[in-house]
């Protein structure tokens, strides 16, 4: 401590090149300043000295135990995950019942980060983080050439219908149930409340008229029909408004007749079961698709067939969301009538999406996210100065990410975050993604999708009452019924 301190008074000296005093006068001077020699300095000093120590062996000692902890629930994660320890029958009430049950979500590290995966026996794949919001991945190869092609027959062979019927009426009947007055709509309309509506506030929240995708071309076309319009300027007045009834709407449109590629999806799909007895090419598909996921089989068993889908030169998907947002008066359709719930909303759960590229189009045909890992998220701004991000016929080269289909490649998103407990959480906005126009060749695409309830309880219920069936399949009512929220002649269709 002395030595120090002189060493600290000599070099102090030195540096300021005053002229030095003798070391013994320096020191003492020093001490007497600033009585850093006294004996209760160096108490003080010892005390903090030794709570750092003991903070330290603290510290090493928390890390060690956490770390402990986190193996153990890593290594009860495999044996969960792990295809071959699970058992498709009663796994499910038994993975759930555990309240510390965690659902695996993998992390993505950062944008172009790559990790190995084990998917088959003696091969590993690559995965490439495509985005954080939403945690999206590419995995080149997850299908080889053969088993693309299997898929694609045996989807022919079964064969494909309209994934969208030509005109739905759904608008019609959602107001009459809903019982609004066109003074109601407007002002619910008229955001920023100036009493005429703009073109964008019609849009942002009614994009999607009896199943046509409106546009600004589409609604100048229908404001011109039906004379709605009267001084041209794009605007609204209440009175203006009034002329657009849905039933004038209706009419106008059947009128003109309504083209494939004015509806919100253009494409043919349809169902394959992947359970026992399915063909083996679409077992090994889920069983990869586990391996990825690293959720239990259980799960995986008793989400949605696969959904293969073919669009045609010109097809394409409007961006959308998989899975429907999370309120409490919203049941997910999978659990709906297992759990009997009575909520007067249905969506669909999904987890997580898997899409499977089964061939490499000629042209257009991208998957986009048009707000994939944006800064922040803002419905309104979708649409500015008649650009509509959301519309992939015309704006996919103005989206964030676009993902080329390539034969064979997979990649899967999360549709929701996690609650932070371990569970499912907030839908992800950013995971909005459509497909875009093709415009050479034709495209085939398959979806797995991975039904989780963000209600825990009522997922396990549902679980439950599966594994209580004398012979529960994933052909059994109770999970058909979770097949598509779009398509309620799903039953049977499988
Ligand atoms: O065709 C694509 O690229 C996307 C398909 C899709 O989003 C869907 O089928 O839900
Ligand atoms: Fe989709």
């Amino acid at each position: 401590m002395t030595a120090q301190s002189r060493e600290d008074a000599e070099e102090g000296a030195g540096a300021s090149g005053r002229a030095t005093l003798p070391l013994n006068q320096q020191t003492e001077r020093l001490c007497n300043k600033t009585s850093i020699c006294s004996r209760s300095y160096f108490v003080v000093v010892m005390v903090f000295f030794h709570v750092y120590i003991v903070n330290v062996i603290a510290l090493l000692f928390y890390v060690h135990y956490n770390s402990a902890q986190e193996d153990d629930s890593r290594s009860r994660d495999t044996r969960d995950t792990d295809p071959s320890n699970v058992n498709s029958r009663d796994a499910p009430s038994k993975v759930l019942h555990q309240r510390d049950f965690s659902l695996p979500r993998i992390e993505g590290i950062r944008v172009g980060h790559v990790q190995k995966v084990s998917l088959t026996p003696g091969k590993d794949h690559l995965m490439r983080t495509l985005s954080m919001k939403p945690l999206l991945f590419e995995i080149p190869e997850f299908l080889s050439e053969d088993e693309c092609q299997v898929v694609m027959q045996l989807a022919h062979l079964k064969g494909l219908m309209e994934s969208q019927l030509m005109v739905q009426r759904d608008h019609e009947e959602l107001v009459k149930e809903l019982n609004l007055s066109p003074e109601e709509i407007f002002n619910l309309l008229d955001v920023n409340q100036d009493e005429q509506l703009q073109m964008t506030e019609i849009l942002t929240h009614s994009r999607v008229r009896d199943g046509i995708w409106l546009t600004p071309d589409t609604l100048r076309e229908i404001y011109a029909g039906l004379k709605a319009d009267k001084n041209g300027d794009g605007l609204l007045s209440i009175e203006e408004f009034r002329l657009l009834s849905s039933d004038a709407f209706q009419r106008f449109l059947q009128q003109k007749g309504v083209k494939k590629s004015q509806l919100v999806r253009n494409s043919r799909h349809t169902w394959l079961y992947q359970g026992e007895g399915a063909h083996k090419v679409l077992q090994d598909i889920k069983e990869r698709v586990i391996r990825l996921t690293r959720l239990p089989s259980a799960l995986v068993d008793l989400s949605e067939p696969l959904q293969v889908v073919r669009y045609e030169e010109g097809g394409h998907y409007h961006a959308h969301h998989d899975s429907g947002p999370v309120y409490p008066e919203t049941a997910c359709t999978h659990t709906r009538l297992a759990v009997n719930t009575s909520t007067p909303f249905e969506t669909s759960c999904r987890y997580i999406t898997v899409l499977f590229y089964l061939n490499s189009v000629e042209g257009g045909g991208e998957t986009a996210f048009p707000v994939a890992d944006n800064r922040t998220y803002d419905e309104v701004s979708l649409i500015q100065n008649d650009v509509d991000l959301l519309d992939t016929r015309k704006n996919c080269d103005k989206s964030n990410l676009r993902v080329k289909p390539k034969k064979g490649t997979a990649v899967f998103w999360y549709n929701y975050l996690s609650d932070g407990k371990g569970w499912v959480g907030e839908q992800d906005e950013y995971a909005l993604h459509g497909g875009c126009v093709v415009t050479h060749g034709t495209k085939w695409v398959a979806n797995k999708w991975i039904n989780v309830d963000p209600d825990y309880q009522r997922q396990t219920r549902y679980q439950q009452l599966v594994s209580q069936q004398p012979d529960h399949t994933d052909e059994d009512d109770t999970s058909t019924v979770s097949s598509d929220a779009h398509s309620s002649s799903l039953h049977q269709d499988l």
